[in-house]
């Protein structure tokens, strides 16, 4: 019998057991997954996915999840055949944070999973957690197959697009005004099924699109993101900081020419680098050293071009991926510049509740690294109403946005959850095509 998982804010910590062992290549790590609790991290055929759910805690922030973290850490008892560390191996949580825990009805959170199937790098681990002393468990077979969605429509997001392009106009003149310099507005959309969705096929259908993103599944947060917000390895934290965008067209040559333009453009650069200088004076007073690239480079993904800088830092001991996502979140590439007006903004313009979109989601393990994303490129799953979805997608206004090419940039960056939506009625529609 498995015990029900306990709610860590209201308890001393539960004294883990936790037990890794190597395991022969599992094969597609999405296929693995059961239809309940089912968790995924995913980038190229590697990372983990997990059920079950042994310990929840409903945090505050990244910074009491921290607290609370060490503290379940300390009390766990993890043995591992493993001949190296790996991370993400041995025990580990799972967690999605708010973007604005001041304008939001639902609340962040942290999982530790009953049951992890990870790889990395060729080689593929188990692991298994529990609160008493190991009931034998079977070794994890394959989850059935989830069906795809059938017969979505969308429904208007929350602003009329009139409305939210008003709301780009209204910054516009705000940072004209001298207020602020950068605000990001988002806007949402709902997608609606004939059935419950499975958000296994979503995460089957984003890893295999979109390998190069970090594709995520926790608590029916699902998603596909480019942007890392913290990576902590032995000591070596990275950031990934995106910030200005051009959708792609499919066509080589004029999305080479749309590469060229991105690079030079003053209003995608003006916007890049308020995201790139407060990820790195967020960082700096945890590192040794910090490398900050001067220019950005193209990030290309199937559906935009992105200006992207990858951020390095060597951090002092005892510094933590999760102490570092608190330090870091939000940056400018979700928010603005300054932060705290930025915030004002984003909560008067949008009309929108963010919940989890825009705020970190990602892993910790016992060692204290971890990868903390930003969750971009995604939808919300209703929990009251399965067969619902709620996608997000913003743009960085700065003084010189208009607003129909961010209304156009926005769309873009929802395609991803559209198209994994759509994909099996576009599959039955094709062989009818001329
Ligand atoms: C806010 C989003 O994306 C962010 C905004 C970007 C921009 O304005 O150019 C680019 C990448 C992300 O930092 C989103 O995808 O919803």
């Amino acid at each position: 019998m498995s015990s029900p998982p306990l709610d860590g804010a209201t308890l001393v910590p539960p004294r883990l057991r936790v037990r890794t062992v190597t395991v022969p290549d599992p094969g597609p790590l999405v296929a693995m997954l059961p239809e309940t609790d089912a968790v995924a991290w995913l980038r190229g055929g590697d990372g983990m996915v997990a059920w079950g759910e042994v310990v929840r805690h409903k945090a505050a922030g990244p910074q009491d999840a921290e607290e609370w973290w060490t503290a379940l850490v300390a009390q766990s008892d993890v043995e591992s055949d493993l001949d190296v560390t790996i991370p993400g191996s041995g025990l580990v949580a799972f967690g999605s944070f708010v973007f604005d825990p001041d304008n939001t009805a639902v609340p962040s959170g942290m999982v530790v999973p009953r049951t992890v199937l990870g790889r990395r790098a060729g080689r593929a681990w188990l692991t298994q957690i529990g609160l008493e002393e190991d009931e034998r468990r079977p070794a994890p077979v394959a989850g059935s197959v989830p069906p795809p969605p059938s017969g979505v429509r969308f429904e208007g997001g929350t602003l009329t697009p009139e409305q939210w392009r008003a709301a780009v106009s209204r910054a516009v003149g705000d940072i004209g005004a001298g207020l602020l310099d950068k605000v990001v507005l988002a806007r949402d959309l709902v997608a609606v099924a004939d059935a419950d969705l499975d958000a296994r096929w979503l995460v089957g259908q984003l890893s295999e699109t979109y390998p190069r993103c970090w594709t995520y599944l926790v608590d029916g947060l699902v998603g596909s993101t480019p942007e890392m917000l913290i990576r902590l390895e032995a000591g070596l934290a990275t950031s990934r900081v995106l910030a200005g965008t051009i959708q792609r067209t499919g066509d080589g040559r004029t999305d080479l020419a749309r590469a060229d333009a991105l690079s030079r453009s003053s209003k995608d650069l003006e916007e890049h680098e308020y995201a790139v200088a407060s990820v790195a004076a967020a960082l700096e007073p945890f590192c040794s050293a910090l490398n900050v690239p001067e220019h950005p480079y193209v990030l290309e993904l199937p559906n935009v071009l992105h200006l992207a800088s990858d951020v390095t830092a060597a951090v002092a001991p005892g510094v933590t991926a999760l102490g570092l996502a608190a330090a870091l979140h939000p940056s400018a590439a979700v928010c603005g510049t300054p932060t705290d007006v930025a915030r004002g903004r984003i909560a008067a313009l949008e009309h929108l509740d963010r919940e989890r979109y825009a705020g970190p989601v990602g892993w910790t393990d016992a060692t204290g690294a971890g990868e903390w994303a930003i969750a971009l490129r995604c939808g919300i799953l209703d929990e009251t109403d399965r067969r619902r979805i709620r996608l997000y997608a913003g743009c960085g206004i700065v003084a010189g946005s208009d607003p129909e090419a961010e209304w156009a940039e926005a769309q873009a960056k929802l395609a991803p959850m559209i198209s994994a939506l759509v994909r099996p009625a576009l599959a039955r529609l094709a062989p009818a095509l001329p």
